[in-house]
């Protein structure tokens, strides 16, 4: 299936989670087997391209796309967590978001230290959510050089973002970001 096909699957819900916004939902998508499967190959070539030793999700929606990438490339996943959900001394950061703001937490011991990491997640916005990621990361001792997305919200400028923060940055399907 092509990115346009792919982009065809993902459903729009207007004003969710506030007033104003387009919400870009992959419930569609995922529930679609093909689709679904098309879009972690998608994303599997690009993470071993670039030398994925680990792939990164976050909570809630990276946990479906990296996790099944990680398992397509044979590699190990490390959870990126909302507030309060490890059992164990954590690192952590605030970050802002598109409608909100939230904690991003990481065990320590989930990397090993200099270890190429690859970001997942299923969409980038403002791309708090991905910089924070990547920040606790490379505190962690993790090389991270790379994010992918599904779904890019172009207008809301997080790609450039990561990229200004050395990351480099690929996303299946663009929307507008409103
Ligand atoms: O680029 P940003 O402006 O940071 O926004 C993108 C983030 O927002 C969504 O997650 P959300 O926090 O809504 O949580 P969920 O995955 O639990 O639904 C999405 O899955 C990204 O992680
Ligand atoms: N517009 C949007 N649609 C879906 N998920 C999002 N996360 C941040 N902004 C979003």
């Amino acid at each position: 299936m092509s990115p346009d096909d792919l982009k065809a699957l993902v459903r729009t819900v207007p004003d969710f989670p506030a007033q104003g916004v387009q919400f870009r939902d992959i419930t569609t998508l995922i529930a679609h087997g093909e689709g679904f499967a098309a879009a972690v190959e998608h994303l599997a070539g690009w993470a071993q391209a670039a030398g994925a030793e680990a792939v990164a999700g976050m909570e809630a929606r990276g946990f479906i796309f990296g996790a099944a990438v990680a398992v397509r490339l044979g590699v190990g996943f490390v959870p990126i967590r909302k507030r309060g959900k490890l059992p164990v001394a954590t690192i952590g950061i605030d970050y802002a978001l598109e409608y909100g703001s939230d904690r991003l937490e990481m065990d320590p011991d989930a990397i090993a230290p200099g270890r190429n990491v690859v970001v997942i997640d299923d969409l980038i916005a403002t791309g708090g959510t991905a910089l924070a990621a990547v920040e606790l990361l490379r505190k962690a001792g993790a090389r991270v050089d790379h994010a992918l997305f599904a779904i890019d919200l172009h207008d809301l400028g997080g790609a450039n973002r990561l990229r200004a923060a050395g990351v480099a940055v690929e996303a299946l399907m663009d929307f507008a970001g409103e």
